[in-house]
């Protein structure tokens, strides 16, 4: 019996067995499900045995604790990863199926917002392909990122509901499931702190195996759902009162009802701490349940456990800790103290002061007090050991949750080399000085697997073929093909693959009534809309260049296709203006018989990960133009040049070490630097200055202004030609020149496919697996291991 066929009768085993089909009557989500299924039978054995040899080595462990895991689909990287690929095209095939059509029924699990999210998502596929002993918790969102769509070019949300249909890659946990209380009141019992909480609610787990690289480890993602210790009132239904009957399960239900979709304003909501504490205290039981299950000696902790908190969002994760090991495990309060530093670090992920978390102490207090009292605690300690500087977590009535997480860390981390070092020149700087080997700097990385073997085959048969497929995992032997460059066969097949993802994703588009020239330059712009990120900048710079078009259609004018993708906050009212112009440029730009040829907008709604894989492998484009200090990191600029497009950025967060990598003279650089931005922001009228000094933008602007592309878009050009605290109109000029750089590189097709070819065989070092390398070496103090 070959694999394949005990392969395929598994499939059909599900089919009938597990979904109760017939072929001839099973639709496509059927097929999804019993490939799932049997996909998933594969994975159980290396998923049992990495546990297992955990246990039997006694390793330690790592813990992620993250408020997302942006996860995308599952089915096609677990296929992948158990280089299951081809046998399941095969069976398909025979079924008369297309695999892709089969795969792409899946729905994205968007259990987050952007950058963080994902990063998380990339970190537990390489710490399972290391065999880096780790689990993942997060909350089990009922309700993930909302669905964008554009109504007259606005943005619209609605409920994601991933959850309305089989969900094949989770195993319920009910015997893994803690009560978890809030508010009620702390007594003094013999000197002992007793918290008897007024609320409570069921954490329960849900398990999701993550498997890496060639099936030879799996860790598992434990996502807590939150139900009522009572799911129904019986005696209130029988009263008639149906609603008072569900009200405790509706209560419960809503801490994991839905995601927050605020990737930079802390909200501040009292729904959002109960969140933050509810996955976190869970998380802490049932890691220290793992760790007595093995150990009695809670000195031996930090030796056996690594907590990492993603960003502040389990900041809470410090005094719970604390009060486990010292209220309930009666360890005298400063050994509690060192022990918790001891096991866990923070990663801060963003330095834009918006979006540092701060919650009111009466909040604090009114939801969990036991926890004040030991803020209060932990940060009188902190101070008693540093009477004269101010590293206070506390500021104006509220808990400071970055130098709560700061003080409560043995080691703090930035995600660039660009971000670190401002991190201990801005927001940490009094914290830097007094704990000066605390900082260290870990640059983000992503999977190859997902966003490189997965997303583009045709790529990645290429360096297959001409280095091997070790790669795969060893994404640094990307360096052999820098030889290759200069290889004109190599450099036509690597244009090839390009063209042909090219055509792909224009035939994605003719799909959606958005025709575009395949032959043109995909130039793409796809992230979270923000100020700082400057979609704005990238449409003034379209008009500008749609006008330059206009007057001189005879020119020697490269077809471009301008490509954005990105969802708004919903509470977000500036970006979602920039959605609104964006789209409405797009309009004029694209029903202009004049230009259409040569100048295209194209803004797919509902950007996510799996957009982001079919986007990503046909770009030759990729901007990465936020103003300089703001990007922490950026991780889809990794992405791009990877899979060999060429970047038009700021030296801002990673964008810096891609250009060091890369070489200067294949990316193309604008604008000011970080320290150029602060001394241009301090000097008075500096957009009025800029507008004054480019005609250029000034028509850009005018023409937003007088209404070519509709009525309402004033703000922005206010906001542009005024305050302009992200220098939209002073990195203008240089923007626009760049963008000429781009063209003229562009039309030297070998000189360009050759500067492709160097960013993909230059970006092995942004493998995720070289960053999960690090924070096991420098923060985690953690040892991959293999199963038995
Ligand atoms: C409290 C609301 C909130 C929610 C999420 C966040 C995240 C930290 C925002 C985020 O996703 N930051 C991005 O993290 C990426 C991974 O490190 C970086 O590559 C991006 O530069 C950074 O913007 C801030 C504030």
């Amino acid at each position: 019996m070959s694999a394949t066929n005990g392969f395929r009768d598994d499939i059909l085993r599900h089919l009938k067995y597990s979904l109760g089909k017939d072929e001839a009557h099973a639709q496509r989500t059927d097929w999804r499900l019993a490939l799932s299924f049997a996909v998933r039978d594969r994975i159980v054995d290396p998923w049992f045995a990495s546990t297992r040899t955990a246990y039997a080595r006694q390793a330690k462990r790592v813990y992620y604790l993250s408020m997302e895991f942006l996860i995308g689909r599952l089915l096609e990287d677990a296929t992948v990863n158990l280089g299951l690929m081809d046998q399941a095209d095969a069976i398909f095939d025979e079924l008369g199926f297309d695999l892709k059509d089969v795969l792409s029924d899946e729905p994205d699990a968007a259990l987050g917002n952007g950058g963080l999210g994902r990063l998380a998502a990339c970190f537990l596929e390489s710490m399972s392909t290391i065999g880096c002993p780790a689990y993942g918790y997060g909350i089990r969102y009922e309700h993930g990122l909302f669905k964008q769509s554009f109504h007259e070019g606005r943005q619209m949300e609605a409920p994601e509901d991933w959850l309305n249909q089989i969900h094949a890659w989770e195993f319920e946990r009910p015997e893994s499931a803690f009560r978890i209380g809030f508010g009620g009141e702390v007594r003094d019992e013999h000197g002992r702190a007793v918290w008897t909480p007024s609320e409570a609610v069921i954490a329960e787990a849900y398990d999701t195996p993550i498997i890496g690289w060639q099936g030879r480890w799996a860790n598992t993602l434990r996502l807590w759902a939150a139900k009522p210790e009572n799911m129904f009132d019986l005696g209130r239904f029988n009263a008639g009162d149906f609603y008072g009957a569900a009200e405790a399960e509706a209560l419960a239900r809503t801490i994991s009802r839905v995601l927050y979709p605020d990737d930079t304003t802390d909200e501040g909501k009292r729904l959002r701490l109960k969140q933050e504490f509810f996955f976190t205290a869970a998380s802490l039981r049932d890691i220290l349940r793992r760790f007595k299950s093995e150990y009695s000696d809670l000195n031996l902790l930090p030796k056996k456990v690594a907590i990492q908190l993603n960003d502040t969002h389990p900041a809470i994760a410090g005094p719970e800790l604390v009060r486990l090991l010292h209220d309930e495990q009666n360890l005298a309060l400063e050994d509690a103290i060192a022990i918790a530093r001891n096991c866990l670090s923070y990663t801060n992920h963003t330095l834009l002061p918006e979006a540092l978390e701060r919650w009111s102490e009466g909040l604090m207090w009114d939801l969990l007090p036991r926890h004040m009292q030991l803020i209060e605690a932990i940060d009188a300690d902190h101070q008693r050991s540093h009477p004269d500087r101010k590293v206070a977590m506390r500021g104006d009535g509220d808990v400071l949750m970055g130098p709560l997480a700061f003080g409560m860390a043995h080691k703090v981390n930035g995600v660039s080399a660009l971000h670190t070092d401002l991190m201990k020149k801005t927001v940490f700087e009094e914290l830097h000085r007094l704990h000066p080997e605390r900082i260290v700097n870990q640059t983000n990385g992503v999977t190859p697997r997902r966003w490189v073997q997965a997303a583009n085959p045709r790529l990645s048969g290429l360096i297959t073929e001409a280095i091997g497929d070790a790669w795969i995992e060893d994404l640094e032997q990307l360096e052999k093909l820098v030889p290759l460059a200069d290889d004109a066969a190599f450099r036509e097949r690597f244009d090839a693959a390009k063209r042909a993802n090219k055509a792909d994703l224009a035939q994605y588009f003719s799909e959606r009534d958005m025709p575009v020239d395949p032959d043109a330059m995909f130039d793409v712009q796809i992230k979270r809309i923000h100020e700082y990120k400057r979609q704005h900048l990238n449409i003034l710079e379209t008009i500008a260049l749609w006008q330059a078009i206009r007057d001189d259609p005879q020119g020697d004018w490269v077809p471009r296709v301008k490509i954005f993708g990105g969802k708004a906050a919903p509470g977000y009212f500036f970006a979602k203006e920039i959605i609104h112009l964006i789209n409405a440029v797009a309009d004029k730009i694209n029903a202009d018989p004049d230009t259409s040829h040569l100048l295209k907008v194209a803004y797919p709604a509902n950007y996510n990960v799996t957009l982001a894989e079919r986007l990503i492998p046909a770009a030759e484009l990729s901007e990465q133009i936020s103003t300089a200090g703001k990007e922490a990191s950026g991780t889809g600029n990794m992405k791009f040049s990877l899979n060999g497009a060429l970047t038009i950025g700021t030296l801002d967060g990673a964008n810096v070490e891609i250009r060091n990598l890369v070489g200067a003279e294949n990316f193309f650089l604008f604008g000011m630097d970080a320290s150029e931005v602060v001394a241009r922001r301090a000097v008075e009228g500096h957009a009025a200055q800029a507008i004054e000094a480019d005609p250029r933008l000034a028509r850009a602007l005018d023409a937003v202004r007088s209404g070519t592309f509709g009525e309402g878009f004033e703000g922005i050009v206010d906001n542009v030609s005024g305050h302009d605290y992200f220098l939209v109109a002073s990195d203008f000029t240089d923007f626009y020149r760049a963008q000429r750089d781009v063209e003229t590189a562009y039309r030297d097709r070998d000189a360009w496919i050759r500067m492709a070819v160097l960013n993909t065989a230059r970006s092995g070092w942004f493998s995720s697996d070289r960053t999960i390398r690090g924070y096991m070496d420098d923060i985690w103090h953690a040892r991959a291991i293999a199963a038995e």
